[in-house]
């Protein structure tokens, strides 16, 4: 299903009023929620207008669907992008769980990570995903090193590591089902570029050109504006 909205601010208030809704079902039903975002371009305006949503923050953990192995004062760090732009305002109560350590490569931090991501609150009640205009999405990478196991992985991994000609830095990424069982899943695209895109990954095709479409079985809520 495709919601599309007039602006920006539009998609961005309904996204963040979505999200919410699905936080505070989590919450009400359980002492916990959780909760995956993308970086990128993308979200800023989602996250400054969820950041003024009143939610019981407090009992909320915020993680990234994937993080480019960067350290956090790289303007391309996802998790600056969520320090500075979504835990802010209300939501500065919510825990926050980077996917960078600061390990020389995702190889080596991965381990860690991955017992810190046992300790989260799963299914995710949301995560929200932005698409690249060469298919991917979260770091799932066309020509990505390991993106059959990230698509397809064993049972008790939660997280892959990604290396691909697209990616800009080595990548760590939530795997597919983790994301795919969130309670409420999104897919957020702004642009007439990114229409284009989406409407090719929607025809028949391998999902190893567009790994977008492993997603879109899922039926995503996507939500585009121009
Ligand atoms: O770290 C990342 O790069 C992302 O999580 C990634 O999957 C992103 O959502 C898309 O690349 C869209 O990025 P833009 O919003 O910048 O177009």
């Amino acid at each position: 299903m495709i919601q599309r909205f007039e602006d920006r601010a539009a998609l961005a208030s309904a996204l963040a009023r979505d999200v919410a809704a699905a936080l505070k079902s989590g919450l009400d039903a359980q002492s916990a929620a959780s909760l995956a975002v993308s970086g990128g371009s993308t979200p800023k305006l989602f996250f400054e207008a969820l950041s003024k949503i009143s939610l019981d923050w407090a009992r909320v953990t915020v993680t990234l669907v994937d993080e480019r192995w960067l350290d956090e004062d790289s303007p391309r760090s996802n998790a600056a992008l969520v320090r500075q732009h979504l835990l802010i305002n209300k939501a500065a109560s919510a825990r926050f769980l980077p996917l960078y350590n600061g390990a020389d490569t995702p190889e080596a931090g991965r381990p860690a990570l991955e017992a810190a991501v046992a300790a989260l609150h799963l299914p995710f009640a949301a995560a929200i995903l932005g698409m690249g205009e060469d298919g991917h999405t979260a770091s799932f990478f066309p020509g990505g090193d390991n993106l059959a196991s990230a698509l397809a992985p064993t049972p008790e991994q939660k997280l892959e590591t990604m290396h691909a000609p697209g990616a800009g830095e080595p990548r760590i990424t939530f795997t597919l089902p983790v994301l795919a069982a969130s309670d409420f899943l999104a897919l957020h695209i702004e642009g007439a570029r990114k229409q284009e895109i989406l409407d090719q990954a929607l025809s028949h095709g391998p999902d190893e050109a567009m790994p977008i479409r492993a997603v879109l079985r899922y039926n995503p809520k996507i939500y585009w504006c121009p």
